[in-house]
């Protein structure tokens, strides 16, 4: 018995990363019977059939931590989501969103701003800032020109990442940096996306070293947010936690109510423009749900 984990599926094949290689692998039949598909992410005990030829029948699943629907992976640890300094400009509204679908899944989550080589003023240090006083790690990077791109990789080892943001900031890019010997042509993961929008498509991990994976497609494609329930949307507000059981009223969402421990932060613990985003986002969620009544 040999545990791994699954890195690629084709054709029926599956492709096992275990410490003494790549091994190809059948599922049993077993897993059909029972319904249950193998997925890229999962770890598994398989038995070697055949060592020179690295070929083995892929005989149990370990029990799965989560699943993320697009791409499908099973236990991803850890979403970094990447924005650009500039060129695209930094969509804050667009990172919030990212950020609030990332907490949904529980994922630890990273932010990078790359391409720091092109804002020589470093005005992006003050979003860094921000998103640091708030409780997640930043990374200013320059997949350019390696600025902190050995950090980030130190930031992965050991886990399950996907990438997400926006279109040209730069995540193959990065991925490339991580990840030498793979070469991504970069604008490629959105010509996967594309290309998935077709034909099914299957997420692979790129192992990049020991333990350590990526997944090979952007994950959070769709920021549509309408099946969180608008009660729900303060959880994902990480600053918020504190206070959230303080408020006078049980059930307070930190709208309109009085003696709201939430509204007392502003300004203090709570960013007035994180605050904004969150009562805009509230309030979408409460008119879709009122339109869908
Ligand atoms: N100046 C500068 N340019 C960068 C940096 N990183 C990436 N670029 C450039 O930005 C462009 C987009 O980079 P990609 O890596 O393709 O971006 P992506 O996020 O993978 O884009 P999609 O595949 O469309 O999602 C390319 O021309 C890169 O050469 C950086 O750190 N600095
Ligand atoms: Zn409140």
């Amino acid at each position: 018995m040999l545990e791994g984990v699954i890195v690629k599926g084709i054709g029926g094949f599956y492709y096992i990363d275990t410490e003494r290689g790549v091994y190809e692998t059948r599922a049993r039949g077993i897993f059909r019977k029972e319904g249950i598909r193998p997925t890229v992410g999962d770890h598994v005990r398989i038995s070697v059939l055949d060592e020179d030829n690295k070929k083995g029948s892929l005989d149990e699943i370990l029990p799965r931590r989560n699943e993320l629907i697009r791409p499908k992976v099973s236990n991803v640890d850890q979403a970094v989501i990447v924005f650009a300094a500039k060129s695209p400009d930094m969509n804050l509204d667009l990172l919030d969103r990212f950020l609030l679908l990332a907490e949904e899944q529980e994922l630890e989550i990273i932010i990078v701003i790359n391409k720091v080589d092109k804002d020589e003023e470093r005005k992006y240090e003050e979003t860094a800032q921000m998103y640091r006083q708030i409780g997640y790690s930043v990374y200013c990077t320059s997949a350019e020109i390696g600025i902190d791109t050995e950090e980030l990789k130190r930031a992965l080892e050991n886990k399950i990442s996907v990438f997400a943001g926006p279109s040209g900031v730069g995540k193959s890019s990065l991925i490339n940096a991580i990840s030498p010997g793979l070469s991504l042509n970069t604008g490629e993961l959105s010509e996967k996306i594309q290309r998935g929008r077709h034909t099914t498509r299957h997420a692979e991990l790129i192992c990049f070293c020991e333990n350590s994976y990526i997944v090979d497609s952007p994950g959070f494609t769709s920021l549509f947010l309408s099946h969180i329930p608008s009660a729900k949307l303060q959880y994902y507000f990480r600053e918020f936690e504190p206070f959230v059981h303080k408020c006078y009223y049980n059930g307070c969402v930190h709208i309109n109510e009085p003696d709201c421990a939430v509204k007392a932060e502003i300004e203090r613990a709570i960013n007035p423009v994180r605050y904004a985003r969150y009562a805009a986002l509230y309030q979408e969620l409460k008119n879709e749900e009122e339109r869908k009544k």
